[in-house]
């Protein structure tokens, strides 16, 4: 997979080249291209942004320099890319989201600041690839760089190869719609709690059965409305207790 992304603040997405993704990129699994948008200017003052019509606080960036960019990023590479633009009004990005985006050939991230990007950049570009505005979660940040690391994280850990144990990927929290219950390791006892027993007991079937009651108490405690979304057979007879 091709990732590139247009921001600002390159400097920013740093971490992109470290552990988790430092090794995919190694790997040759993911290859990530950092762009600034500055790049694109051509003024002294390498302007980006300036006041939004209408009035109102703050400014937009201009659709001139991020046309120039992304017709620059796009066709710096032959494979069709998935534009993704994150905002605070983009549709949530979910694990079924993180799972859909695995399967792309290319993501090309453009990060906004100030006030967002004018709306004829995302308007122009959706008539010729898919562009989706992805916000991360109800709260405001000041640019789309965070989003970019977030979405890159859950993405990337999903691509063949990339965790050192991919069980997990496919096990973790949400991959059954659930929250992941408790987990433990030694020492059998820590300042005077103990293991549940059941985990030491080698009871696999108990385990398991142990592990989604947990998984069940969790969800219906902090996200009761995963637990309304699950599909009816998604919940057996022993589930109904919850
Ligand atoms: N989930 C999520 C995403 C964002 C986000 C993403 C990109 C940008 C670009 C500029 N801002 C600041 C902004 C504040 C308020 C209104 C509009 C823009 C951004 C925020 N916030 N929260």
């Amino acid at each position: 997979m091709r990732i590139d992304v247009v921001t600002i603040f390159p400097g920013y997405l740093a971490p992109l080249r470290e552990s988790l993704l430092g090794r995919a990129a190694d790997a040759g699994l993911i290859e990530v291209a950092l762009h600034d948008l500055r790049s694109w200017t051509h003024d002294v003052h390498q302007t980006v942004d300036d006041a939004p019509y209408g009035g109102g606080p703050g400014m937009v960036m201009r659709p001139q320099v991020w046309g120039e960019a992304l017709d620059a990023v796009i066709a710096s590479d032959s494979r069709p890319p998935r534009l993704v633009v994150p905002a605070p009004a983009g549709r949530s990005f979910t694990q079924a989201t993180a799972r859909a985006y695995a399967t792309e050939q290319r993501l090309v991230f453009a990060c906004g600041r100030y006030e967002g990007i004018d709306q004829r950049v995302v308007d122009h570009y959706s008539r010729q690839f898919p562009v989706d505005e992805v916000s991360i979660g109800d709260y405001v940040l000041v640019g789309g760089e965070a989003a970019v690391l977030v979405i890159v994280e859950a993405v990337a850990r999903l691509l063949p190869g990339v965790l050192g144990n991919p069980r997990s990927a496919a096990e973790d929290s949400f991959s059954d719609g659930l929250l992941e219950g408790p987990a433990y390791t030694r020492p059998e006892v820590w300042r005077g709690q103990a293991v549940p027993e059941v985990l030491r007991s080698g009871n696999h079937g108990a385990i398991a059965r142990w592990r989604r009651d947990r998984a069940l108490e969790r969800t219906a405690k902090r996200r009761p409305d995963l637990l309304a979304a699950l599909p009816e057979d998604r919940l057996d007879a022993a589930d109904q207790a919850f």
